[in-house]
């Protein structure tokens, strides 16, 4: 026999799958939300730390700018009276040089771009003409300056810092200055260059032409910066953090912050690759963490669950089998712990009652006579099949009211009815548990007697048809009834052969003059 697919799923697997879906959108919906605020929070710390870095570079630059233009205008001021003594501006150049790190080098000139002294002498510039972008701004504008990057005339790429020299009644009589050599090694690129990080982080700097000051690659250092996403916001804004992508086209997470005597601005980036790298960590102990919860969830859902179906689908099986004697105690036992289940519960009940009750009714009407209220035929052929089946021996009397057309001509079927009425009394008087009274036809009666032999169904009969002739019976006053009687045993007859027995005796009964019993038994066949 094959297996009938239902096309309706399992309240057990609705709730499964209601469970198990409603943990895994709650799983990837915490995870997804754990991943964007995790990682938000490691961008947002990552610029802020390149900001904070860029600011700190930017702030030590800036020191460092204006203590070089500080020992520069102290120095302009110590030689504008020792314009005429070479050997003494020779001096003062060398100190600035090597005193610190601060320049690579430095010249004093006149008021018309001669120098007069230079530092280191290798320069060989003393006496010449100074044609430098930087020395003709210095000449140009009198005051203190810090140029543009430029190349010098003996090709390094520089920013010129440089002071005027002014005499007591303010004369200008020239200027000092110092070079940056921007690719070289110098106080500068020693305070940007040491911070470079293994993770792809880097530092750089430009000016607000986009002109580059410093760079980690050394080549790149007085090109111009192209293709950089944020270098707008960021020669705009000064100070600040954003994501950009980079020339090469890399996202980048960058700090910035410009150096305001200069109007260079400092800015760090890291690549955005590495610093989600953690994020992966991150991630799996989130899930980590959140896998016993969710599956404790999904198990208190799923058990949940259960329990709200489990009434349901037991009421729901008890009601395939209405018809069971045991189905209200059945019923009862559910343990209906919730209100709907209850009432489900007791309109099943209150249903079962009166089904049970209906059948009750409807096979008492399908089993009695409605006249007389005995079994029909219908019953009494039940009955005797039943006993055949447990082989248990019985005696059939088959009795018939003597001269009934009569009665009911002289006085009326309504008569006639009540006498088979009061008939019917008497049998019912003369029957014990497990016999049966059955009305078979108009006024042909049954009295089947459980465990009785023939002769003692015989002895009864007798008794029975006196009590019937001696009943005063309502306006007809005395009745007589005919009886045969045969009997079965399991292994003898038939029980056709038992009734038609039955019925042969009282044909007898009749013939001999009714109000009589006559008697058929094994040996008659015979
Ligand atoms: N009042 C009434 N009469 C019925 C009912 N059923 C059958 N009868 C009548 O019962 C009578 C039976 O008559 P018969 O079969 O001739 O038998 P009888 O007159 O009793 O004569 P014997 O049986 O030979 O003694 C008929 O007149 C039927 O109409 C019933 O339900 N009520």
């Amino acid at each position: 026999m094959g297996i009938v697919k239902s096309k309706f799923l399992k309240l057990n697997r609705l709730i499964l799958f209601l469970a198990l879906s409603a943990t895994i959108i709650t799983f990837i919906n915490s995870f997804y939300s754990n991943y964007e605020v995790q990682k938000e929070q490691l961008i947002f710390q990552a610029i802020e730390v390149n900001r904070a870095y860029a600011q700190k570079l930017s702030d030590t630059t800036e020191v460092f700018i204006s203590s070089s233009k500080q020992q520069l205008a102290y120095a302009a001021n110590e030689v504008s009276s020792q314009m005429d003594n070479d050997a003494f501006l020779m001096d003062e150049a060398n100190r600035l040089k090597y005193q610190t790190d601060s320049f690579n080098s430095v010249v004093i000139s006149d008021a018309l771009g001669r120098t007069q002294a230079a530092s280191p002498e290798t320069l060989d510039l003393v006496g010449k003409q100074l044609k430098s972008a930087g020395s003709k701004e210095a000449l140009e504008e009198k005051k203190a300056l810090i140029s543009k990057p430029y190349v010098s005339t003996i090709q390094n790429l520089l920013v010129f810092i440089s002071a005027p020299i002014f005499d007591k009644q303010h004369n200008y009589l020239g200027f000092l200055g110092g070079s940056i050599y921007l690719k070289s090694p110098n106080i500068l690129n020693q305070i940007l260059g040491e911070h470079y990080y293994k993770d792809g982080s880097y530092i750089y700097v430009v000016d607000k032409n986009r002109q580059i000051l410093y760079h980690p690659q050394k080549e790149r250092i007085g090109t111009f910066l192209n293709g950089n996403s944020g270098l707008d916001e960021i020669i705009s804004k000064k100070e600040g953090g954003l994501l950009l992508k980079n020339s090469k086209g890399i996202e980048m997470l960058a700090g910035y912050s410009s150096i305001p005597s200069t109007d260079w601005i400092v800015i760090t980036q890291s690549p955005l690759e590495s610093t989600l790298l953690p994020l992966t960590g991150i991630m799996e102990k989130v899930i980590l963490r959140t896998l016993p919860m969710a599956s404790a969830v999904f198990l208190f859902i799923w058990l949940f669950a259960r329990a709200i179906s489990r009434p349901l689908q037991q009421l729901a099986e008890r009601a395939k089998s209405l018809d069971s004697p045991t189905v209200t105690s059945d019923i009862e036992s559910i343990d209906s712990w919730y209100v709907e289940s209850f009432s489900l519960k007791k309109a099943m009940l209150s249903g079962v009652k009166l089904l049970h009750n209906q059948i009750g009714d409807l096979k008492r009407d399908a089993d009695t006579d409605p006249l007389t209220g005995a079994n029909n035929r219908r019953a009494f052929q039940y009955k005797l099949k039943q006993l055949a089946l447990l082989e248990t021996p019985f005696a059939i009397l088959a009795l018939d009211i003597d001269y009934f057309k009569r009665i009911n001509d002289e006085y009326g079927h309504s008569v006639g009815d009540e006498v088979l009425k009061q008939q019917t009394q008497i049998l019912q008087v003369f029957s014990r548990d497990g016999d049966l009274v059955a009305r078979t036809g108009g006024e042909e009666f049954v009295l089947l007697l459980k465990d009785v032999t023939v002769e003692d169904a015989f002895i009864i009969a007798e008794r029975l048809r006196v009590a019937i002739a001696e009943e005063a019976f309502e306006t007809v006053g005395h009745v007589t009834a005919s009886i045969g009687i045969s009997a079965w045993t399991a292994n003898s007859i038939s029980i056709e052969k038992t009734l038609s027995l039955a019925d042969q005796a009282l044909y007898q009964a009749k013939k001999q003059g009714r109000n009589c019993c006559v008697m058929r038994s094994l040996e008659d066949v015979a």
